[in-house]
């Protein structure tokens, strides 16, 4: 699990250190070089893997989308020496097909998802992502959505919070967290950070609280992924992104989490696998392999970059190349 989830501990003007960036390029930079090349950063946070990636590549084309204004208005001042060659767009990542469309693009060369929170915030503490901050308990992304981390913890039955707990935070101690918090919401609303941490911690037994951090920590990252359907919305994405991928087209995807890691895995492992049937003679041309791993398992940030930026120790990097067209468009053309 990520260890610096809700963590405040950085310095709230800190910018967002792009996590395992010179690995990135690398992976992605033979498919971003040709000519006319489209790259679409899925989650363009503060802009500096997509910074990179434009310095890298002079001809290269940006798509970038997230779903926090903040982060796109920053994004903007950062990449304005880039205009011509940026597109910035308002939307969740499952909606990059539509964005590509409106755009008039088919088909890209890169794709780049680097998942979770950015530093700006984790460390605003009126977002609300922080258990070391007192602030309204609030945890969207996209702030012009209803759903805040404060209306799941209000609203959702004991069981459905025991759930998401165990689920979303791998929290052993859910169902009593889930229950401390039904007691105590019907004397008042819960709607800090603070309180919220609180009453973790006092359902957590004494001797589990002396270890492993802060007890808060699961259960802020589990009422975050289910504010923000971070999982729904990540397995959704990630065969719609990829079928856009021209064919040499590569994606790279930065975990920080076991749970993103292993539907990433999935996917990709889902397009890299001949699926011939194996009572079958020969191979299926259409059941051959979309995709080409790049990496060997996950990859993870050396020893000397965790230590210099503690949010880069939980992240995992998977890449993929797309080796031909996708299922079921073998033997068509691709463009209309
Ligand atoms: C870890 S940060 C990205 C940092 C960026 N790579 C950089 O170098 O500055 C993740 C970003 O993804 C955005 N994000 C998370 N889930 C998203 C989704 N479903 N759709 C669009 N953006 C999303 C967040 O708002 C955040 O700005």
């Amino acid at each position: 699990m990520g260890d610096t989830v809700g963590d405040a501990s950085g310095d709230a003007a800190a910018a967002h250190v792009p996590v395992m960036l010179d690995r990135i390029v690398e992976l992605l930079s033979p498919a971003l070089e040709r000519p006319g090349a489209v790259f679409v950063d899925g989650t363009l946070g503060l802009g500096g893997h997509s910074e990179a990636m434009l310095t890298a590549h002079p001809g290269l084309r940006l798509v970038g989308v997230d779903r926090d204004t903040t982060a796109l208005d920053r994004s903007r001042r950062r990449l304005a020496p880039f205009a011509g060659r940026v597109d910035f767009a308002h939307a969740e990542y499952d909606d990059i097909p539509r964005v590509l469309d409106d755009l008039g693009i088919t088909e890209v060369q890169g794709v780049l998802l680097d998942l979770g929170v950015s530093s700006p915030q984790l460390d605003e503490a009126e977002r609300g992502f922080a258990y070391s901050y007192d602030a309204p308990l609030d945890m969207r992304m996209d702030r012009t959505q209803e759903l805040t981390a404060a209306d799941v913890v209000n609203t959702y039955s004991a069981a459905e919070l025991a759930r998401i707990l165990r689920d979303y935070g791998e929290e052993r101690f859910a169902a009593r967290i889930a229950h401390t918090i039904v007691r105590e919401r019907i004397r008042h609303r819960i709607d800090s950070t603070r309180l919220l941490a609180d009453l973790v911690r006092e359902s957590i037994p004494a001797a589990t609280r002396r270890t492993g951090g802060n007890p808060a920590k699961r259960t802020f990252q589990a009422l975050r992924i289910e504010v923000n359907a971070e999982l729904a919305i990540l397995e959704r994405t990630l065969p719609a992104a990829i079928g856009r991928l021209a064919v040499g087209g590569r994606i790279a995807v930065l975990s920080y989490h076991s749970l993103e890691d292993r539907l990433t895995k999935r996917a990709l492992a889902a397009l890299a696998t001949d699926t011939t049937p194996p009572d079958l003679p020969v191979p299926l041309p259409d059941a051959q392999p979309e995709l080409r791993l790049l990496t060997r398992g996950a990859e993870q940030p050396s020893a000397d970059e965790s230590e210099g930026n503690p949010r880069a120790a939980s992240a995992r990097l998977r890449a993929a190349e797309r080796v031909r067209a996708a299922r079921g468009r073998v033997g068509r053309r691709t463009h209309p």
